[in-house]
């Protein structure tokens, strides 16, 4: 499934927070938003599974405006991560967890034994079948962060929209999660704070600046020092990795605030 935001503006109170912002992230690809505190990421995330309306433009899953779709629809296809307190009523990490399969039921249908396998296996996958029966306001944030985690690989949604999945995670499960997001296949915008992790994860990066999508496309062409430097105010450095070949920046400290170059 295709998620496609068409020239979607945000506005809270009487400010413009961003404007005519296009963006399409195409079934399998992960595309990272990135950008300053404030400039607009979590706003734009809420408008792809109608949160929030954008005061402009449009959000399109397969073609169709989410606007137009059934709430139950949107939740069959859409998992969200977000930064905002789950309302958990008590439940455990099981039963939140099962909390994916609920809108694939019909009616009020009941969980069967394939969504309690399903619900399992993602447990098992994140790495929370110990926490099971513990319920959620007893977890740490980045055990809550796993188990969110699970709830949508459990929904098998063919759109992630994920805010700053990584906010807690112990070093080592920062690369897991990004890894098991990288593999569930489905078109995934996640915003993230940090640019070692986009550069290593997503297949394009989305630079949010000054009101606009300034920036698009594979990290590494992206995030060169000049862009990070004027955009985040941080020297960077580009470096490969010599085991894996991979892309890295490495980050030396906050850079003197200049004007970015035309
Ligand atoms: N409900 C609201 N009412 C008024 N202003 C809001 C509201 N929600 C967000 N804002 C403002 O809109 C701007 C964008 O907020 P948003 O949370 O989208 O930014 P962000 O890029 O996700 O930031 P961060 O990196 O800090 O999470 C901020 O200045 C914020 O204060």
């Amino acid at each position: 499934m295709r998620l496609e935001l068409d020239g979607v503006g945000i506005v809270h109170g009487s400010r413009t927070v961003v404007s005519d912002v296009r963006l399409t992230v195409e079934p399998g690809e992960v595309v990272g938003l990135l950008g300053r505190n404030g400039c607009g990421k979590s706003s734009l995330l809420r408008t792809c599974f109608r949160a929030a309306r954008p005061a402009a433009g449009r959000v399109l899953l397969d073609g169709a405006d989410v606007t137009t779709l059934h709430r139950r629809e949107i939740a069959r296809r859409v998992a969200v991560m977000s930064q905002e307190p789950a309302d958990d009523l008590g439940l455990t990490v099981a039963e939140s967890v099962l909390l994916g399969r609920t809108p694939h039921h019909r009616g009020f249908g009941q969980d069967t034994s394939e969504d309690r396998d399903l619900a399992q296996a993602a447990m098992a996958r994140t790495g929370v079948l110990h926490l099971a029966q513990r319920t959620m306001p007893t977890l740490s944030g980045g055990e809550r962060q796993r188990v969110l985690l699970a709830r949508a690989l459990t929904q098998e949604a063919q759109v992630l929209v994920l805010d700053e999945p990584t906010n807690h995670l112990d070093l080592a499960y920062r690369f897991e999660l990004m890894r098991l997001v990288a593999e569930a296949g489905a078109a995934t915008l996640v915003a993230l704070h940090d640019l070692d992790l986009a550069m290593g994860y997503c297949d394009r990066v989305a630079v949010l600046d000054g009101g606009g999508l300034t920036d698009l496309g594979p990290p590494e062409q992206v995030l060169t020092p000049a862009l990070v430097r004027a955009v985040f105010g941080v020297e960077a450095a580009p470096t490969v990795h010599p085991a894996t070949g991979r892309h890295h920046l490495l980050l030396s400290g906050a850079a003197e605030p200049q004007e970015r170059p035309a």
